[in-house]
């Protein structure tokens, strides 16, 4: 992004709740983005930070090959916010003393701020925190001072306050800290002196200048699938530039009842916008017959929609850019140098090694809320910004092992009975995902006095925030069992129905 802006670095250490913490400190004003913990400290000077985190992460600083920041990071003279692994590590490079702990604390605990320091200025000094460790400082470092202390941890915060770094045990960025986001707004306000100039509207305006310089007078391919993401995008580079954008959706054979219609409308009803539409159904199907592992259908898709912009585009002109509506949740969940994959998301972990395009995607260090904020702040339609999310590979991760065009028409039949009796209960917009899933097994029913051997259909509906952590959605009985017997009623070949009551994690949203 183009930078006039504050911002805060977050040094990435592999931990579990790494992106809230850029996204706490956006959610107070400051511009924030998540960066490899051995990101060399040219580069991070280059980028002005006003301050710098270092995150949590798995690893223990007195095991060999444990993750290092740059020694030279504490002599720049920009302060510093160390976490859990983060306060460890500062301790560890400034030869303080840090060692397994004989208890290990995990989940809530009250530390103890005998003094106010500046992070803790006007709060209790007496707190609930959320811990996540095993490991403990024993010894700050010379010239640091022991800020705080829990029952089992005697360095719960510390501090240098003269060079700026502080560092704590537990972590701010959870909401069981309670007072956690106000410590990070001291760290952000008090200490690196920010003064919070980020704001949707600023990343709006921000986002279409850097599009702008970024594309000249080329032309952009927009990847859309009508979903809030893709529509987002869309509707930020047709800001920028107009007519040298063209969308393109692509009907892959995986789409839900009614979609390709409704995507069609919305966008050359609403929308001044050149969309066209592309029917590529042979060419996913062909490509997925016999292919049954989670992971190579995945790759498969996200390759085979990159050589079908890349052939349709070239019908219309030359492309150098392709437009995503790549979140950050894509990313990290795809894996990256810190992060396990868990599931590789078509637009990053499954993109062709040979792709000839450069990508725009102005969205990759945003969460769905954060994007549902610019879509309302770019004026787009309600139903857009609400719409529940729909994965690029589509209904070929709700049906387990190979695809097949019965198993596609249960899974879209089903799909479209549960959307419309959440739509008639009035719980669409409360519940953030809901879905029927196949799997790849078929039990023993009755119907009509007859023996049937048939699939079973699996409900998920799921609530949350960005997509990153979820609960199951308490459906009232009533409205399961209308789901349940119009879906063994209505679609052929199904003869029990269940529900999925898991939350993530451990499991994930989707199935596969
Ligand atoms: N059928 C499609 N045709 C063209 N591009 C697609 C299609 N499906 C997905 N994409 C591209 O892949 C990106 C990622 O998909 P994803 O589902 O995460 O986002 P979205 O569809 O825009 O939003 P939502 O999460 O609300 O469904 C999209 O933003 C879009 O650029
Ligand atoms: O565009 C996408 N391409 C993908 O490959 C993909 N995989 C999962 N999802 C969506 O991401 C969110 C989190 O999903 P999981 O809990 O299943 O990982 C949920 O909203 C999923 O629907 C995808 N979206
Ligand atoms: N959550 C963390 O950062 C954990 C750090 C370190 N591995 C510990 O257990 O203490
Ligand atoms: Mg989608």
């Amino acid at each position: 992004m183009s930078k006039p802006h504050e911002m805060i670095v977050v040094l990435d250490f592999g931990g579990q709740y790494n992106q809230l913490i850029a996204r706490r400190i956006r959610d107070l004003g400051v511009y924030s983005e998540l960066l490899p913990f051995n990101t060399p400290v040219d580069k991070i000077l280059a980028l002005n930070p006003k301050g710098i985190v270092f995150s949590g992460g798995p690893s223990s600083v007195y095991e060999e090959n444990s993750p290092l920041v740059d020694e030279a990071i504490y002599d720049i003279n920009i302060p510093i916010l160390g976490i859990c692994y983060g306060m460890q590590l500062i301790s560890h490079q400034l030869k303080g003393k840090v060692e397994r702990a004989e208890r290990r604390e995990y989940g809530k605990a009250m530390v103890d701020f005998g003094e106010h320091s500046i992070l803790t200025k006007g709060l209790d000094k007496n707190q609930q925190v959320w811990m996540s460790h095993s490991d403990l400082v024993i010894e700050p470092p010379t010239g640091f001072v022991v800020d705080a202390s829990t029952e089992h941890a005697p360095v719960a915060a510390m501090s240098h306050p003269d060079k700026k770094v502080f560092a704590v045990q537990f972590h701010p960025e959870v909401r069981h800290s309670i007072y956690g986001n106000d410590m990070i707004k001291n760290f952000l306000f008090d200490v690196c002196g920010c003064t919070g100039d980020w704001t949707m509207e600023s990343f709006v305006e921000d986002t279409i200048q850097d599009i702008r310089n970024k594309v000249g007078n080329r032309k952009v391919l927009c990847a859309l699938s009508g979903g809030v993401d893709s529509s987002v995008v869309a509707v930020l580079i047709h800001k920028a530039i107009g007519d040298q954008l063209t969308c393109m959706f692509i009907d892959h054979g995986l789409l839900r009842k009614g979609e390709a219609e409704s995507v069609m409308e919305t966008f050359s009803g609403k929308f001044d916008m050149n969309v066209v539409k592309i029917d590529a159904k042979d060419r996913f199907l062909g490509k997925l017959q016999g292919i049954s592992d989670p992971e190579q259908k995945r790759k498969i898709i996200g390759n085979e929609f990159i050589y079908v912009f890349d052939d349709e585009s070239k019908k219309l002109g030359e492309f150098d850019f392709l437009a995503q509506g790549t979140l950050y949740t894509d990313i990290v969940e795809s894996g990256t140098d810190t992060a396990q994959t868990i599931k590789s998301h078509h637009n990053v972990g499954g993109l062709p090694e040979d792709m000839k395009f450069e990508l725009i995607e102005p969205l990759s260090t945003l969460f769905k809320d954060e994007v549902r904020k610019v879509g309302e702040e770019c004026g787009l339609p309600q139903e857009i910004v609400w719409r529940q999310p729909f994965p690029g590979p589509g209904l070929a991760i709700r049906v387990l092992g190979e695809v097949t065009e019965e198993k596609l028409t249960i899974v879209r039949e089903s799909d479209a009975i549960l959307r419309d009796e959440i739509k008639k209960a009035g719980l669409d917009r409360e519940i953030w995902q809901y879905f029927t899933a196949l799997p790849n097994m078929k039990s023993v029913g009755v119907m009509g006095d007859a023996r049937t051997y048939s699939y079973t259909v699996g409900i998920r509906a799921v609530t949350s925030i960005d997509g990153m952590t979820a609960d199951w959605a308490r459906i009232p009985y009533d409205v399961l069992e209308k789901i349940s017997t119009r879906i063994v009623n209505e679609v052929d070949h199904v003869n029990r129905i269940v529900l999925d009551i898991t939350s993530k994690p451990p499991a994930t949203i989707e199935w596969e």
